[in-house]
């Protein structure tokens, strides 16, 4: 009677605190979990006879594999686990299906071989709100207004014309760093070179978009506005959302990252509607040739007339410049310095370079760029160490598909890991080792064509902006290295600690005493 007494009354605590009872209990639970699971797997990998899912690590019910997941250091965690599971792998993050690629052929095949399949962005839940709901270029999914999008950029932002045309524009804004960087020199103050090359490039493409009509200190102080408005919104986009993880509980924004984007958007929404409104009335009476990129989009949106462009869809556009364009080469400009001035090797080469081409008696022109190939080599090899991207912008595929005898289902997040692949010891010398001369006598380029090699994409999706990237990047850096000696400020040294997130970031800001080496004090002003 005493032990079937004793047996009935039995409390939960008493069956945490006893050993025995308690390890049979998460035994019958794992046995439990790891039954579900693999019906689940074996169900979903057998589904209409379909080839399996790629290889993965076992995933828990629900949630997935998410419980093992590290957000602030993805690229790694991948990398490591594709080591075991190879290089098409695939994740369960929520509800949703990932699938990370890690080699240079797997990357060829999703984004060649399937390219179609797959040539469609990952829509987040936060992404909705800064592309007015995913009609932009970088969001809206591949087909004919996808295609008019990038076709109105490709003609008439990012050709060599538009290029040329627009130097002035890189020009004064370079020169203006320049000078405030002289300044600062003078009573060897440090300066943060993340933030006085965010000012030029931010510049540079502002201008480019709607700078013929917005001038003077008007500028300057939207400059800052926009500045943090931006910073706030790549920070947004960079945390993870459970609401893109369990679709189910999207609406109630549990993480509120959704109701914080409103609130920035709303600001930057004003600030386009302001421009907008000052160039409708400009319309038609600039020349082509004089016009700024939103009056060309606004006199020429209503052309197609069986699909005219809406206001919307101008204001995306210019979002999609201002988001995309600015902090990516920012962060590309600031990794390369970063990586020059702690590397005395490399400083000397370029030196040689610019001190050949150059002189010191002059200034850096654009036209110099093509006479820099080693200059070039360092922004290269930037770009594979650090790519700005490193997962470019996660694809999605509007089909089922197979890839290398695996199923990847319909609307899976795909991964392209560009960050594991450049640092894949198979495929480069000492991968980890920050080293120029190895794109000397290559021919890889930012093409994409070989896919070990990926820092802006390839095929459909890669970067429209290529051009662009690639002259504010080395101008920029070809003007900070011509025209001063970079000192750490005292007792500390240079550092490039990666911060992964959507766009890869120092993780401590660049900051260094600039030590003019020109010849002439003129040489130094605007
Ligand atoms: C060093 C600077 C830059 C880097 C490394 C870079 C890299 C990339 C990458 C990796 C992608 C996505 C490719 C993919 O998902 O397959 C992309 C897309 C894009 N980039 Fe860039 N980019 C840079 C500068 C710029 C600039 C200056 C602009 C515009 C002013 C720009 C505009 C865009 C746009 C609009 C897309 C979306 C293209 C589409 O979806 O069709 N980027 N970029």
């Amino acid at each position: 009677m005493g032990t079937t007494s004793s047996k009935s009354n039995i409390t939960l605590s008493q069956i945490l605190n006893t050993e025995v009872p308690y390890s049979y209990v998460m035994l019958a639970v794992a046995a439990l979990l790891a039954v579900v699971c693999y019906l689940w797997n074996k169900g979903m990998s057998k589904s209409k006879n379909r080839p399996p899912l790629p290889p993965g690590p076992w995933p828990l019910p629900i949630v997935g594999n998410l419980p093992f997941i590290n957000s602030d250091v993805l690229h790694t965690q991948f990398q490591a686990l594709t080591l075991k599971h190879g290089p098409l792998m695939k994740l369960h993050l929520g509800s949703k299906l990932a699938i990370v690629v890690s080699s240079p052929d797997m990357a060829r095949e999703v984004l060649k071989t399937h390219d179609i399949t797959f040539a469609n962005h990952d829509l987040p839940e936060v992404g909705k709100i800064n592309t007015y709901g995913g009609e932009d270029i970088l969001r809206s999914p591949y087909g004919t207004h996808w295609r008019r999008l990038r076709k109105l950029c490709a003609m008439k932002l990012f050709t060599t014309p538009t290029m040329e045309a627009s130097y002035s524009i890189r020009r004064e804004e370079t020169r203006q760093t320049v000078v405030y960087m002289s300044q600062m020199a003078c009573d060897g103050s440090p300066v943060n070179l993340g933030e006085q090359i965010f000012l030029s490039i931010f510049n540079v493409v502002t201008r480019m978009m709607w700078g013929a009509t917005i001038e003077g200190d008007e500028r300057a102080s939207l400059g800052n506005e926009l500045k943090a408005l931006i910073s706030d919104i790549s920070d947004i986009e960079g945390i993870q959302n459970y609401s893109d993880l369990f679709p189910l509980l999207s609406r109630f924004d549990f993480q509120g990252l959704v109701k914080q984007m409103k609130v920035h958007v709303k600001k930057l929404d004003l600030f386009f509607e302001r421009v907008m409104e000052s160039h409708v009335k400009m319309v038609g009476k600039m020349s082509e040739e004089e016009e700024d990129f939103l009056q060309y989009l606004l006199r020429v949106k209503d052309d197609d007339k069986k699909a005219p462009l809406s206001m919307t869809h101008v204001k995306s556009l210019l979002m999609d410049m201002v988001l995309g364009g600015v902090d990516t080469s920012v962060n590309a400009s600031e990794f390369a310095m970063a990586e020059v001035v702690r590397r005395p090797e490399v400083l000397n080469k370029i030196r040689q370079e610019l001190d050949q081409v150059v002189g010191r008696e002059n200034i850096v022109e654009e036209s110099h760029l093509p006479k820099f190939p080693y200059l070039q080599a360092v922004m290269k090899e930037t770009l594979r160490l650090h790519p700005t991207l490193p997962f470019l912008v996660p694809h999605r595929n509007s089909e089922t598909a197979v890839v290398a005898g695996y199923t990847v289902p319909k609307d899976s997040k795909i991964f392209v890991n560009v960050w594991a692949i450049q640092r894949d010891p198979k495929q480069w010398d000492e991968p980890n080792e920050f080293k120029p001369e190895r794109f000397l006598d290559s021919s890889l380029d930012f093409n994409g064509a070989d896919f070990k090699y990926l820092p802006f994409g390839s095929g459909r999706r890669s970067c429209v902006a290529v051009n662009m990237a690639e002259r504010l990047v080395l101008f920029n850096i070809a003007s900070l290295l011509h025209s001063f000696d970079w000192e750490a400020p005292k007792g500390q040294k240079f550092e490039v600690e990666e911060k992964f997130g959507l766009v890869f970031k120092l993780k401590s800001p660049l900051v260094a005493i600039p030590v003019p080496r020109l010849s002439d004090p003129k040489l130094y002003t605007a």
